[in-house]
């Protein structure tokens, strides 16, 4: 016999614990082969009428429940068996809900999705303070909406606008937060968490609804409405609707809170359905599935090397994020290197201000400010690094200089300590000709802001040791990256692909087309940003430095049309002069006109949207094949979690390989051919592209 999931004891003061255990599995997740097991409990409890309560908890050392499987959603394959799994979740809910004495969900760890969706139809809930312990609704990161029925407890919980705010968006809460907007009655340490609850549950079940409550849904139905239009606003400015799942929150949330609760749960099940079958869940679902599968492995055929310290060379922007993230997320001793006090001090400033920030938002204590504070510091000279496991370098792009670097971290480091450069343009065999072991040298290309930014390039060259890789790998990912390995050529992967993305659209620039048309374009078919917006950001003087690189490693379909020495000799870098495409003396975003005289384009609407949109995107996907041919990435799956991470590509595609197997890589092909045809060679579809439409063939299975 298979061992039960749940399993169900009683004390002797009159209190049942029902504890969930997922066997052999280390993650509680709510599977359908559950359901004759929890019916067979709820039976059970409801000839129980002796009981005063009962504590629902979990049997996993760090998890409550992640949710519903996404695997068993994955399986689905009609809307009415996934619409069924949601409705099975519902009614079994609401049985729990219906038992006569006081049910409480002891929650620490994750507590997400349809775990949470258990906890709400509990009568009341206290968790762990934990940093584990999460509470929330994540459903619509996947493309879909919390199916049992956590779109019509949760508002009636916390209210309205607390429920929007969580349920668009999937955040995930702390113990605090949670505790604050009423979802926890408390927020305890671990060590008494079954105590509270039981305590808890000795106590008369609360009434469901106070008139605290009653107010926070906006009781009237004008002042509801008004809260729903304000998020869907906010909302869709964001999505621009391309994420089906927000539309069906609002509309589901809405229904059952103007109709009935009944109405509410069925539609609820229904939309669930639908969305489990929609192309934007299953591209989303794909990137779950990726970054779990990346979670656990190497990069490499080696075990990674233990990291105890780490080095930073430079103290600029980029030094101060790699410091942060080495020290405060992956808890190493860190130790910055400048050539001056200044470079010191502006890192130690960089680290103090988003330390500040986070125990201002009651994240973290005074105390543990200071004392993440104290786990960095910092000299001009190399004094420490000779027990120093992996330095970072992130010094300005000179070879010269890295060279100088290498050799300095080779003097001063000891034999095993790994040289790691944050080169976003230099090759990294170049770099490693300067250093007697080259195979403590890679390349670790983040990206900017580096505390924000989810993706990681790794970059071995050829004579980089598989420890090496594995080490960094590894270090990566303690810094809450998900690393990816790329070959070591022009651009790398990310750069490289964005390259003539951002050509193609200063292309559609110099043919007249308005700047705010092109980044709307963008925006439109999904980017977080426009491309022009972009190349303010990033840098004009940036975008000038690598694109020679790329054009003279790679070819002339690199060569962009020649706007930055202009805009370079005007001070016009972007935001970081103050002066780019757009204006940055006010709060309004705004175009600066006199960009266009000095580009000498008198702009005009002519192009629709989709087809610059369409235009942008191609060159891009046909650099990531080619690519992948060159085995710049290993798998397209690497290539799309990339180019989400670490572009932005719009995820409801679920990267560029994904969506070139929806449209059909025949059609991508003819695209292309099409491009060519009416602006130039540059749109030649690559080889790979050509053979995979001419076989029939798709990137993934
Ligand atoms: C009807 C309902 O409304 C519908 C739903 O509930 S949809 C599901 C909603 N839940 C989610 O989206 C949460 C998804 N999970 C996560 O975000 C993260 O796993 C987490 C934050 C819970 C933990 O992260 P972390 O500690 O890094 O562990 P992570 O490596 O991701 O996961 C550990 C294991 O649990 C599995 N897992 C976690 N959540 C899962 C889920 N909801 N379904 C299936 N497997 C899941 C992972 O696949 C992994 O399995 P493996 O070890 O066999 O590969």
């Amino acid at each position: 016999m298979t061992q039960s999931a749940f399993t169900l004891t009683y004390g002797d003061n009159g209190v049942a614990w029902l504890k969930i255990d997922v066997p052999d599995e280390k993650m509680n997740t709510l599977q359908s082969a559950f359901v004759d097991q929890v019916t067979t409990v709820l039976e059970e409890l409801k000839t129980k009428s002796d009981l005063k309560g009962m504590v629902v908890h979990s049997g996993k050392p760090d998890n409550f429940i992640a949710g519903a499987d996404i695997k068993m959603l994955a399986a689905c394959t009609t809307a009415e068996e996934a619409q069924q799994l949601a409705a099975q979740g519902q009614v079994l809910f609401s049985q729990l809900e219906a038992l006569p004495f006081h049910v409480v969900a002891a929650i620490h760890g994750p507590c997400l999705g349809g775990g949470l969706e258990l906890a709400l139809a509990c009568h009341s809930r206290v968790c762990s303070d934990d940093d584990k312990t999460r509470l929330g609704l994540p459903e619509v990161q996947l493309g879909l909406l919390p199916g049992s029925g956590g779109t019509q407890r949760l508002p009636r919980l916390v209210g309205v606008a607390n429920s929007l705010d969580m349920i668009l968006t999937g955040k995930q809460l702390r113990a605090k937060k949670a505790k604050k907007i009423g979802l926890v009655e408390e927020s305890i340490p671990l060590s008494i968490l079954l105590d509270v609850a039981e305590k808890q549950a000795l106590k008369p079940k609360p009434n469901r609804k106070s008139s605290l409550q009653e107010w926070a849904l906006g009781g009237n139905a004008l002042g509801r409405s008004l809260v729903f239009d304000q998020a869907a606003k906010k909302t869709h400015e964001k999505t621009r609707g391309n994420y089906p799942a927000v539309d069906a929150i609002l509309e589901v949330i809405k229904v059952g809170l103007q109709d009935d609760l009944k109405k509410g749960f069925d539609l609820e099940a229904k939309r669930f359905g639908e969305l489990v079958m929609s192309p934007e869940s299953a591209a989303l679902r794909s990137i779950f599935f990726a970054t779990t599968a990346m979670k656990k492995e190497h990069g490499a055929d080696a075990e990674p090397k233990t990291v105890k310290r780490i080095g930073v060379l430079g103290g600029g922007l980029m030094g101060g994020g790699i410091s942060h993230v080495s020290a405060v997320k992956a808890k190493l001793s860190t130790r910055i290197k400048d050539i001056a006090n200044d470079g010191i001090k502006n890192a130690m400033n960089y680290n103090f201000k988003l330390l500040e920030k986070q125990r201002k938002r009651r994240i973290i204590s005074k105390a543990e400010q200071q004392s993440k504070m104290l786990s960095i510091s910092g000299g001009t000279d190399y004094t420490g690094f000779n027990h120093v496991d992996v330095v970072i370098e992130a010094v300005f792009e000179d070879l010269n200089l890295k060279h100088q670097m290498v050799k300095e971290i080779e003097e001063n480091g000891n034999a095993q300590t790994i040289f790691a450069t944050n080169t976003s343009s230099l090759p990294i065999h170049q770099i490693a000709q300067a250093a007697e072991r080259p195979e403590n040298v890679v390349g670790l290309h983040y990206f900017s802001p580096v505390e924000k930014m989810p993706l990681v390039e790794v970059i071995p060259h050829e004579g980089t040791s598989e420890q090496t890789i594995a080490t960094v790998v590894a270090l990566a990912k303690k810094q809450g990256k998900t690393p990816i390995v790329v070959g070591d050529k022009a651009g790398f992967y990310v750069n490289r692909i964005l390259a003539p993305y951002m050509n193609e659209a200063a292309s559609v620039l110099m043919a007249g087309e308005p700047i705010e048309h092109i980044d709307n374009a963008l925006l439109d078919f999904g980017f977080p940003v426009g491309p022009i917006t972009l190349l303010d950001e990033v840098g004009v003087d940036i975008g000038a430095k690598i694109m020679p690189i790329l054009v003279a490693e790679l070819g002339e379909r690199f060569q962009g049309p020649d706007v930055f020495d202009v805009l370079l000799a005007d001070n016009r870098k972007g935001r970081k002069t103050g002066k780019g495409f757009y204006k940055y003396d006010s709060k309004k975003k705004e175009v600066d006109k006199t960009v266009y005289k000095l580009l000498n384009i008198e702009p005009q609407q002519h192009a629709a949207a989709i087809d610059i949109a369409q235009r942008c995107s191609l060159m891009m996907l046909n650099e990531a094949a080619r690519c992948l041919d060159e085995g710049v990435i290993k798998s397209a799956r690497d290539g799309d979690i990339g180019a989400i991470f670490g572009i932005g590509f719009p995820p409801f595609l679920g990267g560029p390989f994904r969506y070139m197997d929806q449209v059909g890589i025949e059609r991508i092909v003819e695209l292309l051919t099409d491009c060519t045809d009416k602006y130039g060679e540059r749109f030649q579809p690559c080889d790979k592209l050509v053979a995979m439409a001419n076989e029939g063939q798709t990137f993934y299975s």
